[in-house]
């Protein structure tokens, strides 16, 4: 017994020195301060309400990089970067080794093999797929007026409606279900009706917030305590699974109905389906051909990468302009310049549209008109680059590289780059870098000033930038136009903006505000 213990009294603080020193030759730029056994997990919980920040303050401290330990055994070690030179060369310049790794696929299962999680040839291929439909002169016109009719018949309705009775509105629960049902139109050609007065519970769009809320709780855990409560169907797995059927049966449900219709049309009649996302891809050469599974993942992926972020970046974009009363009434002047002086003409659509314009209350401006608006372009790049609503993305290397600052990256490290420090990083956004100024984006000649995307990185950069940047501009341009025209926001008393803890930038609590009517 006594051997025993002196046995163990010599072998564990060998151990522990052995694993401390393999520890130390790991982590030989720690990002914070790397206790034993918990790793970093103690300082990341202590400063979990205002995580994005402290992480940009201690990137900053370090240069701009560092290692990130989870706890002992736990796997969940990080490289984290915010240099844009590093985030240059990963998208951009050394592609080919930074891919989104099967670690992320397990992560993202819901996704599948959509363009998401994909990598290599599969999402090559979707990728150029996409690219034309998205590009086509058709299914921009369709977007265009799709936009315009949700904003006239739901979107001012629904705020004329509570500003008649007085009624608090959240603006982040409006934006996601305003973008959840454009998003719908868009990709499967049917609108859920998530925005309407009454505010109703509609299944598939509380599934799509649940999935989001468990593909996050996957980031906190380590792999093995989620994969089995997957196994045992318990806590948020259980709820993931539920979330995930019912998100199926209503993509799957558009699958089988257009390929019964596209079974019945002639060529001919082909070229008259509707223009939404499955209906291109399906009438395109060999579109049909694909099995269910994977138009359902690209169904899936669509609706994900068109919904989170535009209502993010309207919410911090309106919180905001609230709080900047100057900002705002400079849109409006913009607003007023261009549009409001001269009789607007938008008949391009035809008299069924006009006739809709015509019968409801409200301002809507089209694609082409919100173009012109360059101040409200700059003044939403502003809201894009201190509020990314990805904030943070990760990537796998493949083979050893040395990054451009100096540091090695091996085989399967697992790497972050912080979205949101990036956007307040001195050096690249200047002393004023933490300041909301629409200024910044103008230049002297009074058009946008271009900045590389690997800077201005909330689209991402390089081969896997984001498709819908323009689109997603113009959509957003033609919402805060139609609202800021029509009504004056006024935020609840006591609202603390705070990031909550999601995979997407949402805002803690929402965006609660008052509204009234604006006497121009
Ligand atoms: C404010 C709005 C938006 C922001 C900030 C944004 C941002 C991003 C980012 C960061 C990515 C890279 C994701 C990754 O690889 O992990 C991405 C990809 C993508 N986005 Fe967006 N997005 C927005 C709106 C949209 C909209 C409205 C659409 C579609 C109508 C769209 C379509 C796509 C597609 C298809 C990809 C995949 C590109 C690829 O993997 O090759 N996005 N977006």
């Amino acid at each position: 017994m006594v051997a025993m213990v002196l046995y163990a009294a010599i072998i564990v603080p060998v151990l522990c020195s052995l694993y401390m020193f393999h520890r130390r030759r790991c982590c030989k730029h720690p990002l914070l301060r790397d206790y034993p056994i918990l790793g970093m997990l103690p300082t990341v919980l202590f400063n979990l309400w205002r995580l994005h920040d402290f992480f940009t303050e201690g990137l900053i401290k370090h240069g701009g990089s560092g290692d990130l330990k989870g706890p002992w055994f736990t796997n969940m070690n990080y490289f984290v970067t915010c240099d844009s030179r590093n985030v240059q060369h990963m998208l951009c310049k050394n592609f080919d080794n930074y891919v989104k790794g099967h670690d992320f696929r397990e992560i993202f299962e819901p996704f599948g093999d959509g363009f998401i999680a994909a990598d290599y040839e599969t999402w090559k291929y979707i990728r150029t797929l996409l690219h034309s439909l998205m590009n086509q002169p058709r299914f921009k016109a369709f977007i265009d007026q799709t936009v315009q009719k949700k904003i006239l018949t739901s979107l001012l309705p629904m705020f004329d409606h509570a500003q008649q009775l007085g009624r608090m509105v959240n603006l982040q629960d409006v934006f996601l279900r305003f973008t959840f049902d454009n998003i719908c139109l868009t990709t499967v050609g049917h609108d859920p009706k998530c925005l309407s007065i009454d505010f109703p519970v509609v299944a598939v769009e509380k599934a799509f917030r649940m999935s989001d809320k468990s593909i996050f709780y996957r980031h906190t855990v380590p792999n093995s305590v989620w994969k089995l409560q997957k196994w045992l169907q318990i806590g948020q797995e259980k709820k993931m699974t539920e979330a995930s059927k019912t998100i199926d049966e209503f993509i799957y449900s558009f699958i089988t109905s257009k390929r019964k219709e596209l079974r019945k049309c002639t060529k001919e009649e082909m070229k008259e389906v509707p223009l939404d996302l499955l209906s291109l891809w399906m009438t395109e050469e060999g579109g049909c051909e694909h099995n269910d599974k994977f138009i359902r993942d690209f169904a899936f992926n669509f609706i994900v990468a068109g919904r989170g972020s535009m209502a993010s970046t309207l919410t911090w974009f309106f919180w905001l302009v609230i709080k900047h009363p100057l900002v705002e009434a400079k849109i409006l002047e913009e607003i007023k310049d261009h549009f409001k002086t001269n009789e607007k003409k938008n008949d391009e659509y035809g008299h069924g549209f006009d006739d809709l314009k015509q019968s409801v209350s409200g301002e809507v401006l089209g694609m082409e008109e919100v173009k012109k608006l360059v101040y409200l372009h700059g003044a939403l790049c502003e809201a894009l680059r201190l509020f990314p609503p990805i904030p943070i993305e990760r990537k796998q290397a493949v083979k050893v590289d040395i990054l451009p600052s100096g540091h090695r990256v091996n085989g399967n490290t697992m790497i972050m780059f912080s979205l949101y420090a990036m956007g307040r990083c001195e050096e690249t956004w200047g002393k004023d870098c933490l300041e909301f100024k629409p200024e910044r984006w103008i230049s002297e000649k009074g058009e946008i000033v271009k900045v590389a995307s690997y800077k201005f990185i909330a689209f991402n950069a390089g081969p896997r930038s984001c498709l819908g940047k323009d689109l997603a501009l113009l959509q957003m341009k033609m919402v805060a136009a139609s609202m800021l025209w029509s009504y004056r926001f006024q935020m609840a008393e006591g609202h603390v903006a705070s990031p909550s803890h999601s995979f997407g930038l949402s805002m803690k609590n929402g965006l609660k505000v008052r509204i009234m009517k604006r006497d121009l």
